[in-house]
């Protein structure tokens, strides 16, 4: 497989700030690697050193080149933040940017993959939040690139409309057209994403495929019983204990889920509800990202292993390693 973007310890700092702290990475061809972190974790600056759209130390290849020497027409941008000219309708400036290419999408088709038919002729200013992201997204596809860097592309979009524009990175995935976004929403990384790649405190702490991310870090599946069953009167052959108004049972596999019930029964205790669920990439993401910065979150049921800054140092030489 063929790398299509290769950086090497890329640090970037604003005065005291260190926003990038020496990430390497590589995407190889036809891949969607999905960026994730906290706020300020350094994946907009990661996509601008990236992109050759901000400085920084360190080596990025796009295509063996250097970024800003790489042809224009094979990569686009979608940037976090993008105003463009307010009074142009959303097909206006989809042409006008557009124009700035050799070769460009139809505009026709560009609005309607980004589900902006309706809305085409209204000034970009009157366009509601979704549509402009709508608008944005559409302007970074119009010169069909290889190379596709999106910023947090659904933010404002409404759920409808973000399982329409998924359909569309996959589909240029399908086509070959190699994807870097970032995003909030681990549903999106999950269902997006080749490989995550989740950034804290301006490293690259993991990256790997979902499914192997959430089996290394995502803990165990748990069941929620509402109950008022005191763990310790249950014969039980999994770790229980009491959160709340319930009773909370770690690592039961779905097909056990009978025996709990039974250990109630047997205890003559009742119960209002079960709830079975299995750890997913959100779960990964609090676990890796709750080490860093004062937002750290760390669930309260105490289901996920506890790791310390020796593990995450390790899952950072991990995630380093696999370049
Ligand atoms: N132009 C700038 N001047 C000064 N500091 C900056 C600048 N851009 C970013 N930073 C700082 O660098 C760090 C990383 O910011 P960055 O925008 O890359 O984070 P992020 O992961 O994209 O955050 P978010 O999820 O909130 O978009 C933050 O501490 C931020 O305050």
């Amino acid at each position: 497989m063929t790398a299509t973007l290769v950086a090497e310890d890329v640090r970037r700092s604003y005065g005291e700030t260190v926003a990038l702290d020496g990430v390497s990475l590589s995407v190889d061809a036809g891949e969607v690697f999905a960026l994730v972190g906290p706020n300020g974790a350094g994946k907009t600056t990661l996509v601008r050193a990236l992109t050759g759209t901000t400085d920084a130390e360190g080596s990025v290849e796009l295509f063996g080149a250097d970024p800003l020497d790489v042809d224009r027409e094979r990569v686009g941008l979608l940037p976090q933040a993008f105003d463009p000219p307010a009074r142009l309708t959303a097909r206006e400036l989809l042409d006008y940017y557009a124009g700035l290419y050799d070769e460009a999408r139809d505009i026709e088709t560009v609005l309607s993959d980004v589900g902006l038919v309706g809305d085409a002729d209204t000034w970009y200013e009157n366009l509601s939040g979704g549509q402009k992201r709508r608008t944005c997204v559409g302007s970074a596809l119009v010169n069909d690139p290889d190379l596709l860097f999106l910023d947090e592309p659904t933010t404002g979009i409404d759920p409808a409309g973000r399982r329409a524009l998924w359909d569309l990175l996959e589909s240029l995935a399908d086509g070959g057209t190699t994807i870097v976004l970032t995003t909030h929403d681990m549903a999106e990384a999950h269902r997006l994403a080749d490989r995550v790649g989740l950034l804290a405190d301006g490293r690259l702490v993991a990256a790997d495929d979902p499914d192997t991310l959430v089996a290394e870090y995502g803990g165990e599946s748990r069941l929620v019983v509402e109950t008022d069953a005191d763990p310790a009167a249950l014969d039980l052959s999994y770790p229980a204990e009491r959160t709340g108004d319930s009773l909370v049972v770690s690592d039961v596999p779905p097909e056990a889920i009978g025996d709990v019930v039974d250990a109630l029964a047997a205890a003559g205790a009742s119960y209002d509800a079960l709830t079975w669920s299995e750890p997913d990439l959100e779960e990964v993401y609090l676990e890796l990202a709750s080490t860093a910065g004062e937002y750290g979150y760390r669930p309260a049921t105490g289901r996920l292993d506890r790791r310390g800054e020796g593990d995450r140092d390790a899952a950072a030489a991990d995630a380093e390693g696999e370049r």
